[in-house]
């Protein structure tokens, strides 16, 4: 029987036992504080960005959303982080990704304070996840290790196969299962598009992790039997309903879980974890810059 992982579930339980550590700040006068903008008129990046405000306001977390016109100047934004970047009630920053052509995406990175990147996507940040050393694990691969850890696969000597090498996934997905510690200590293949044979390499494979932002890439026929399969695509296809959409991830769910012993659907297996664990990191940040010591999740 294959084991659907679910994604609001685990959640939800890591979100309750943020709430203590909330309380703990509290009583130390401190409200952990995460200042969201957007700078962009895509739909997607609307839902989410709303999506991470009304999970702050849920567990104690102030939200503060600010909302930049995506034809302005890129000094507009920039002017926007140093604010943020000086305010003491904003212990997190989050720049929504896509941001416009006109504006450097690694500039806007590297503009925020290491302290308040909350998304783990500053230099600074990505070198202490590479040397082992995580001040902030970027949100969706943290989040899939934790859904890995709540179904009980242990990673230790698997062999795992990530399909994309993106920045935000791929990449520090990568470098998270091979560190030595609980959750890693796994032997890691990397499949992008000059890869000469991903299905062989993923029918090799104990688990799968599938962030290459096609739908439905991954299908049963690449997969053997008893494979772990994780899902991080969300993607919108033309549907014949009242939203004109609907939603699929990178991997064909019917055949995958056919051939899976466990695997997470798409909505509700990654994508919740990307924003609980954005939680957890602004959490963090504000232990870490008022020295209050928590304990996390
Ligand atoms: N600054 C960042 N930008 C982006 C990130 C990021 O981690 N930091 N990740 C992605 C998108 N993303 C977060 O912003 C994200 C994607 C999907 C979900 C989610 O909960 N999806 C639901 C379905 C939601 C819907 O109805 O559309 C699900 O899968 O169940 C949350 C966050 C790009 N940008």
């Amino acid at each position: 029987m294959t084991e659907i992982i679910d994604g609001n579930e685990v959640g939800d339980r890591i979100k309750s036992e943020l709430e203590s550590s909330i309380g703990t700040l509290e009583e130390e006068g401190v409200t952990p504080g995460l200042a969201t903008v957007l700078m962009s008129d895509d739909a997607a990046s609307e839902t989410y960005v709303s999506m991470k405000q009304k999970a702050c306001e849920q567990i104690g977390i102030e939200s503060f959303h600010h909302e930049i016109d995506p034809d302005a100047p890129a000094d507009v934004l920039f002017e926007k982080i140093d604010e943020l970047n000086e305010d003491p009630a904003v212990h997190g920053i989050l720049v929504q990704m896509p941001v416009p052509d006109h504006v450097d995406e690694r500039a806007v990175l590297e503009y925020i304070d290491p302290m308040k990147d909350v998304d783990g996507f500053h230099p600074e940040n990505v070198g202490k996840l590479v040397a082992g050393n995580a001040r902030f694990k970027p949100c969706t691969p943290f989040g899939v290790q934790k859904l890995l850890e709540s179904a009980g696969v242990d990673t230790e000597g698997k062999d795992a196969v990530i399909v994309g090498r993106s920045n935000i996934v791929g990449k520090p997905m990568a470098n998270l299962l091979i560190q030595k510690t609980k959750l890693g200590n796994a032997t890691v293949t990397v499949c992008h598009s000059r890869t000469k044979n991903t299905a062989e390499k993923t029918r090799n494979a104990d688990i799968v992790i599938a962030a290459v932002g096609v739908p439905e890439f991954v299908d049963g026929s690449m997969l053997t039997e008893d494979t772990v399969v994780i899902d991080v695509g969300v993607n919108r296809v033309d549907a014949d309903n009242e939203k004109g959409y609907e939603l699929v991830g990178d991997v064909e769910f019917d055949s995958a879980k056919e051939k899976a012993s466990a695997i997470t659907p798409v909505p509700g297996g990654v994508g919740p974890m990307t924003i609980t664990m954005l939680l957890y990191n602004t959490v963090k940040a504000a232990s870490l810059q008022h020295d209050v010591d928590i304990e996390l999740p």
